[in-house]
């Protein structure tokens, strides 16, 4: 025998007030929500059907229960028994059990959220010219139907909804709690919605045709609207339409920098109704520095009414938004490029980021973003134009340590120690192959040095000897070449393997047996290249220390002059390098300051 479940409405309850809804505060939109497909549904058949609800709070209605009534379609006594008994029946959906589109409810459990600050709920209702029905329902699963006695009849279609507060829930009936959730959930409503005498809708949303005749009009109210609902004034209003979804509504660009790493937020309406103040995964993750308010018809809610399903629908919504905004961007670019400067200015880091898998943004970035250069911030099209080659450092360090020696070489390098620089360079090729692009190698700096005059070099080889011997045990190689600026002493050049073999020969040091042999058989593969201490023989204080007949003398010089191109350099400092440094230190000094002995 086939037999039926039974449902303990109070697990139900207890499950909606802590598993589903974050606040018994949702028991106000769902009964508005009710009110509205209700009348929605009246005027499919009776379009001139007024579209009206009105809210009376506890401290208005003096019996202690709040009522809600509205014009809408009513239910027949029949319906009241199949709708309203039964957990889960919904007439918001077709007959395969799909939602219906022109309503907001779909699930069929909308009304039990009363229970959450309601022991009782009382529905009088009526449906056309068909008699009045009351229905009461109480927590622990009771209800009645009844139909009204002659006098008691309601006047028009339509229904009323009353609570009876549960104790202990009364701050959810104020009159200003009430209002306030009112305009929270309804504000942008379709209908006309009042608690007591206050209306609490307010006209159509500000980017629809409907509020303003003029895109210019419609632009200042959206500013307005971001002002006082978002807390800010944006950079600009971008308008977003996303037919297939039902959705229309605009973005507003932040006036600050935005942390790519903080989810933004945005205010989803739902056929009017809000469904979150901060819905997230509308926007692509890159387009942090919008934050958008949105009105959809078709994007689905999840059961709780306060986030957006993900599905098919969102995701392509999610990438027509972001072509929306891209087209901002291109559009700006070419109509106002000293406002693009301006907002490069703030959100260069999102703008980069696209740039890294869009080409159009890419030579966006290009022709406007202004970089780091050791000839002066430009943008990467200028530096081309001027340099031909995009020469770049990849780091900050390498681009510090070698940015001044490089323009005194007639050298132009890019920086491309910023977030996304040096991938953007990268990518240039890909984009253009016209655009050549040469990562710096700091020994190619040694090639545009000048080399000594024979005579001259062969006279200093016994200082060369000497100042070989001082750095030998420091695996650095001593060079002396004549450069700009005259006012560098010396300058400490690695290249990039043997960067590479520096940091494999420390973790070597600190591995264990095993991971050590490993790390030597990598090491093996490629030939150790040394570091080079280029001394500058145009430097004048180098010159004398060349002259230097005490080759103790000669060695703390040039141990002197190690450590500080390391300094100079930005290049970390090992325990030798330290030794060294302390050494020539304290030598130098105890010759400068003679004693007894
Ligand atoms: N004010 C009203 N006027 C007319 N019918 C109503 C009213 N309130 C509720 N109903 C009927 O009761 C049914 C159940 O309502 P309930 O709020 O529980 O679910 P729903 O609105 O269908 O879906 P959801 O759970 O998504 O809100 C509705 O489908 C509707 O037919």
């Amino acid at each position: 025998m086939d037999r039926t479940f039974q449902v303990d409405l109070r697990g139900i309850v207890d499950l909606l007030s802590h598993h589903l809804y974050a606040s018994p505060r949702v028991y106000l939109r769902e009964l508005l929500q009710n009110a509205a497909d209700a009348i929605t549904a009246r005027r499919v058949a009776e379009p001139t059907a007024p579209a009206v609800t009105w809210i009376e709070p506890p401290a208005l209605t003096s019996d202690g229960t709040l009522r809600i009534h509205d014009t809408g379609i009513g239910l027949t006594e029949a319906q009241v028994h199949e709708l309203l008994a039964t957990i889960g029946r919904s007439s918001k959906r077709d007959e395969l059990g799909f939602a219906r589109h022109e309503f907001l409810g779909q699930f069929g459990i909308g009304l039990l959220s009363c229970f959450l600050v309601a022991d009782e709920i009382r529905v009088v209702t009526r449906h056309a010219d068909q008699p009045t029905v009351l229905w009461t329902g109480h927590t622990d699963g009771r209800y009645r139907v009844e139909l009204a006695g002659p006098d008691a009849g309601r006047d028009e279609p339509g229904t009323t909804v009353t609570l009876v507060p549960r104790p202990g829930a009364e701050q959810w009936f104020t009159v200003p709690t009430v209002t306030e959730l009112a305009r929270h959930f309804g504000s942008l409503l379709p209908i006309t919605v009042r608690v007591g005498e206050v209306e609490t809708t307010g006209g159509p949303p500000p980017w629809s045709a409907a509020a303003g005749t003029s895109p210019a009009a419609r632009r200042e109210g959206l500013i307005r609207y971001a002002r006082e609902t978002l807390g800010f004034t944006p950079f600009d209003v971008i308008p977003l339409s996303v037919p297939e979804a039902g959705l229309t509504g605009a973005a507003f660009v932040l006036p600050n920098p935005a942390n790519p790493a903080a989810r933004v937020g945005h205010r989803v309406y739902l056929k009017r109704m809000l469904l979150t103040e901060g819905a997230e995964g509308l926007l692509p993750e890159w387009a942090f520095f919008a934050r958008c308010v949105v009105d959809a018809g078709e994007l689905r809610p999840t059961a709780s009414r306060e986030a957006l399903y993900e599905d098919s629908l969102l995701e392509s919504t999610r990438e027509a938004l972001g072509d929306q905004l891209r087209g901002w961007l291109v559009q700006l670019a070419d109509a106002d490029p000293h406002r693009l400067g301006e907002f490069l200015q703030i959100h260069h880091l999102g703008v980069k980021a696209l740039a890294l898998h869009d080409d159009e943004m890419l030579r966006l970035v290009e022709q406007w973003w202004p970089m780091e250069t050791n000839a002066g911030r430009m943008t990467l099209a200028e530096f081309r134009q001027r340099h031909g080659v995009i020469r770049y450092a990849a780091t900050t360090d390498e681009f510090r340590q070698l940015a001044a020696v490089a323009a005194a070489q007639d050298l132009a390098v890019v920086n491309g120690g910023y977030t996304y620089d040096t991938e953007i360079i990268e990518r240039l090729p890909g984009l253009d192959r016209t655009a050549l692009i040469e990562r710096l190698e700091p020994t190619d700096l040694t090639t545009r040095f000048d080399t000594l005059d024979p005579g001259v070099e062969l006279a200093l080889r016994p200082f060369l000897l000497a100042a070989q011997r001082a750095l030998d045990r420091l695996g650095c190689e001593v060079a002396l070449r004549a450069y700009d600026p005259v006012s560098l002493p010396a300058l400490y050049l690695v290249s990039r393997t043997a960067a590479w073999h520096d940091e494999l020969e420390s973790t070597r040091q600190r591995a264990d047996d095993l991971w050590a042999g490993v790390l030597d058989a990598i090491a093996s593969s490629g030939p150790p290249e040394r570091p080079q201490l280029v001394l500058n023989h145009r430097n004048p204080l180098v010159r004398r220390i060349t002259t230097l007949g005490d080759p103790e003398l000669v060695g703390l010089a040039v141990e002197a002059l190690y450590g500080q191109a390391l300094l100079l350099g930005y290049h970390p400092i090992r325990p030798a390098d330290a030794a060294l440094l302390n050494n020539s230190f304290l030598g130098l000094l105890g010759r400068a300051v003679p004693g007894p002995e």
